[in-house]
């Protein structure tokens, strides 16, 4: 647990970055800084590897003083990950990653073992191991110095805006590697994005800073969509927020009924009025057979209107998404292998929808003290 305990940071330019910040950052989960440029995101990540010293509080790392802590000591614990990765230019990629190992006074033949067991941790090929940084993607380069810096394995692992310079679709097989990667490693992460799409997909806490390097509010992210402490924090969501909340739930456990199909190899049944799903001999959903065309021949080679099928885990939000942009106003569901389960109707998503959203604002608040004011 890395706790923060009424910090100021003031540079010698009169600049204050952070201000009476008290947070808990708790072990074993991804807590993510958000906020506009400027309001001590930053600053806050980099006084926990004590590249930054607090002009006065306290920060404990596992109940110790960081501050009373070895500096480079204290960094052998704490992985550090920045914008578009930092990497060597003159070395390998291998030799990027080794480097730690070999600081740590590992012998050249375990730390290049060790770097070569990461590069496929952090899912690169074996062969990117003999290129140097600018033969990489700039995906690729992230991924590399994600691997550099859990070389060590330190239990705490700071990321500043890691993903920032990449594309939104590799940014977002970014995200789920490193889910994928917290739930084999359970690191203490602290992430700083401006993107509060990525805070809510990453968080399990999410604080938001304003200006000044005051914090606002310090919940999980289902908590700050659904109550934002202030105008500030509401304003900072979007005005989407209430479909961001759709993303944390999923459909599980929204009733399915059974769906009305024609399989592709079979004759097109001619003058129904409800809409059938297209499946393949597998069971896979292909296409909405339209009511209102008259197929002759089989039903796989009529023009089908498009279905895009959802599995128990996709969220609510790619439901909802689904529910309007489907000409059947049904969802086809389907399970690991791609097999059609069911149907759920538009009607039905809707009703969810709403549902959760009261829910999330009803729920309880935790006890705990309101953000900057004692622990967050
Ligand atoms: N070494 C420094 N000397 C003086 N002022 C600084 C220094 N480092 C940062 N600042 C100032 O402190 C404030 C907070 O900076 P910080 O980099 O922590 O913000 P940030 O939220 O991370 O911003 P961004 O999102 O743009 O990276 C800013 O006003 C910045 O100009």
């Amino acid at each position: 647990m890395i706790k923060f305990d009424a910090v100021n940071k003031r540079f010698p330019n009169g600049t204050t970055a952070v201000h009476e910040l008290s947070l808990t950052m708790p072990e074993g989960g991804i807590t993510v800084l958000v906020g506009s440029s400027g309001c001590g995101k930053t600053t806050t990540l980099r006084m926990i590897n004590r590249m930054v010293d607090p002009s006065s509080g306290t920060i404990t790392l596992g109940g110790r003083n960081i501050l009373e802590a070895d500096a480079a000591e204290l960094r052998r614990g704490v992985g550090y990950v920045i914008q578009q990765a930092g990497l060597f230019p003159h070395r390998t990629i291998l030799d990027n990653i080794a480097t730690v190992p070999l600081l740590l006074g590992h012998g050249r033949k375990r730390a290049r073992a060790r770097a070569a067991e990461l590069l496929e941790t952090v899912g690169l090929p074996a062969d990117t191991a003999k290129r140097y940084p600018h033969q990489l993607s700039g995906g690729q380069q992230q991924r590399v110095g994600v691997a550099r810096a859990l070389a060590a394995d330190p239990p705490v692992l700071l990321m500043d805006e890691p993903f920032g310079a990449v594309d939104p679709v590799v940014r977002a097989q970014l995200q789920d590697e490193l889910l994928r990667l917290q739930q084999e490693l359970n690191k203490t992460i602290v992430f700083v994005t401006h993107d509060i799409d990525e805070a809510v997909r990453l968080g399990d806490r999410i604080a938001v800073f304003r200006t000044g390097g005051h914090l606002v509010q310090c919940a999980p992210p289902a908590e700050l969509l659904a109550r934002p402490a202030d105008d500030f924090v509401a304003d900072f969501l979007g005005a989407e927020r209430g479909l961001k909340l759709l993303s944390l739930s999923t459909l599980a456990d929204l009733p399915r009924q059974p769906a009305t199909t024609v399989r592709a190899d079979e004759p097109a049944p001619a003058g129904r009025a409800d809409w059938q799903l297209v499946v393949s001999a597998k069971g896979e959903p292909l296409g909405w057979l339209d009511p209102a065309a008259a197929p002759s021949g089989p039903a796989g080679d009529a023009p089908l209107l498009p279905v895009r099928p959802l599995r128990d885990t996709d969220s609510l939000l790619s439901a909802l998404n689904e529910s309007v942009a489907s000409p059947a106003g049904l969802i086809a569901r389907v399970d690991d292998t791609g097999v059609l389960t069911g149907v759920t109707a538009r009607e039905a998503v809707h009703a969810r929808a709403g549902d959760a959203h009261t829910a999330a604002v009803a729920a309880p608040l935790p006890a705990t003290a309101p953000a900057g004011k004692g622990s967050a």
